[in-house]
């Protein structure tokens, strides 16, 4: 059986990127880039001021002394007259400094006269220019290929100066809730047999803010036949398919079984971790199929572990860049969490990570709280409040 390690990188290799399209950048916000975006020129493209004043030669101007005031430049301007000692131009945010000047003064310090003007004391020592180039320059890659469109890579995007660019197809995702005694929110309370599929919500919610476009959703009871052709119209209708429940080992859990006519290819079944043991991973027709807990807790976990990696991997992203564990304080006492690598669950607090009071697999109200996973080896002892831990944003 493999460890989590070993089943990200089985699935990473099991799964090739989608194809690509050119779109316009109004429209390719949460997308995945397929070409990198390099910079057509400096940035700035000259030495340009930072406050609205004066531009002046620093080494010719004193506190106190009137220089010739020789016109203005505005942003969006190229300067008509270069500088010269013992002159100064009136400049604004953004303007491009005329030749021969290296210093702005903020217009709070200055005292204007007809076409003269003078500094008070206390104007220096910064200069207030931006200097050629000191955000980028031309050739530079803004945005490398495979990086996702966040809303802060858009601004290196579009200072990329493109109209259009080439990203991977978003991943059509295709989620069928297996159990008899689901229903859809809404018809659950009349019937005391029944329970409101709230998994599959929480799975689509996590794949459309991933990048995935969710195309087919389907509940199936544990009826093989059933299972079988929602699963057929899944796999037509999507490129990858998320199943939830049926993932273990009872009479009833058909989840794998319901694949095997269309040609199950396992890639990993069943895992040494908790929540989520049951999960398991497959090709099936070239398409990428994962089966998730039906324990909502489990199922949201396993989602944000499998699913987030296997979706990025699906638009030419990597699963590291999912899977950023990273060091945080942890803000209370916790127990030993047993043989199979944990990730508990954790709301964020002013001291630290606060692991859930309640760990259940089947929860549903505490994943409200539950905004980060904290991963503990095989085997961990107890751990007491302030010791570093390695966690993940949930
Ligand atoms: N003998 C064993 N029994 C179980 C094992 C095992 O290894 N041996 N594993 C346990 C673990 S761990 C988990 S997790 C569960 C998950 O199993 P399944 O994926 O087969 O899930 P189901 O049996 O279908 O459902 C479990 C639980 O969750 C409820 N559920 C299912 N789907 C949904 C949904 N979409 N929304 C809300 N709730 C859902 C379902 O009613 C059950 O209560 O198996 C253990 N058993
Ligand atoms: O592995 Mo299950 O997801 O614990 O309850």
């Amino acid at each position: 059986m493999p460890d989590f390690d070993e089943a990200i990188a089985l699935l990473e290799a099991a799964v090739s990127p989608l194809g690509t399209e050119t779109v316009s950048l109004e429209h390719v916000a949460g997308r995945y880039l397929a070409e990198r975006l390099t910079a057509r020129s400096d940035a700035p493209r000259r030495d340009c001021s930072v406050m609205d004043g004066y531009a002046v030669v620093e080494t010719s101007t004193q506190a106190g002394d009137w220089l010739d005031c020789i016109g203005e430049v505005r942003a969006g301007q190229l300067p008509e007259q270069a500088l010269e000692p013992g002159q100064a131009m009136r400049i604004f945010t953004g303007a491009f400094l005329p030749e021969g000047a290296d210093c702005v003064i903020m217009q709070e310090y200055a005292e204007r006269d007809g076409d003269r003007v003078r500094f008070r004391e206390g104007f220096g020592p910064a200069r207030h220019v931006r200097q050629t180039g000191s955000d980028f320059r031309r050739g530079d890659v803004l945005v490398p290929a495979g990086a996702r469109l966040t809303p802060q890579a858009m601004v290196a995007g579009a200072a990329a100066d493109r109209a259009e660019v080439e990203v991977r197809h978003r991943p059509r995702v295709a989620i069928i809730a297996t159990g008899d005694e689901l229903v859809e929110p809404g018809d659950a309370y009349a019937d005391e047999a029944t329970l409101a599929d709230s998994a599959s919500y929480g799975v689509a919610a996590m794949a459309r803010a991933a990048g995935g476009e969710v195309t087919y959703t389907a509940r199936g009871g544990d009826d093989l036949e059933q299972l079988s052709q929602l699963a057929g119209a899944a796999l037509d209708a999507a490129d990858c398919v998320v199943v939830t429940g049926g993932a273990s080992v009872g009479d009833y859990d058909l989840a794998r079984p319901m694949f095997a006519e269309h040609g199950l290819e396992e890639v990993f079944a069943r895992l040494p971790i908790r929540p989520g043991r049951p999960v398991w991973f497959g090709m099936v027709q070239g398409k990428a199929v994962l089966g998730l807990p039906g324990n909502p807790t489990s199922a949201m976990v396993t989602a944000r572990l499998f699913l987030r990696p296997l979706l990025a991997c699906l638009q030419g992203g990597s699963t590291a860049s999912e899977l950023a564990f990273m060091p945080m304080v942890l803000g209370a006492d916790f127990g030993e969490t047993g043989s199979r690598e944990t990730f508990v669950r954790a709301a964020s607090g002013a001291g630290g990570l606060l692991p859930l009071g309640n760990q259940q697999s089947g929860a549903q109200a505490p994943l409200l709280d539950a905004h980060w996973l904290i991963r503990r080896p095989p085997g961990s002892g107890a751990e007491q409040a302030g010791a570093i831990v390695s966690a993940l944003e949930f």
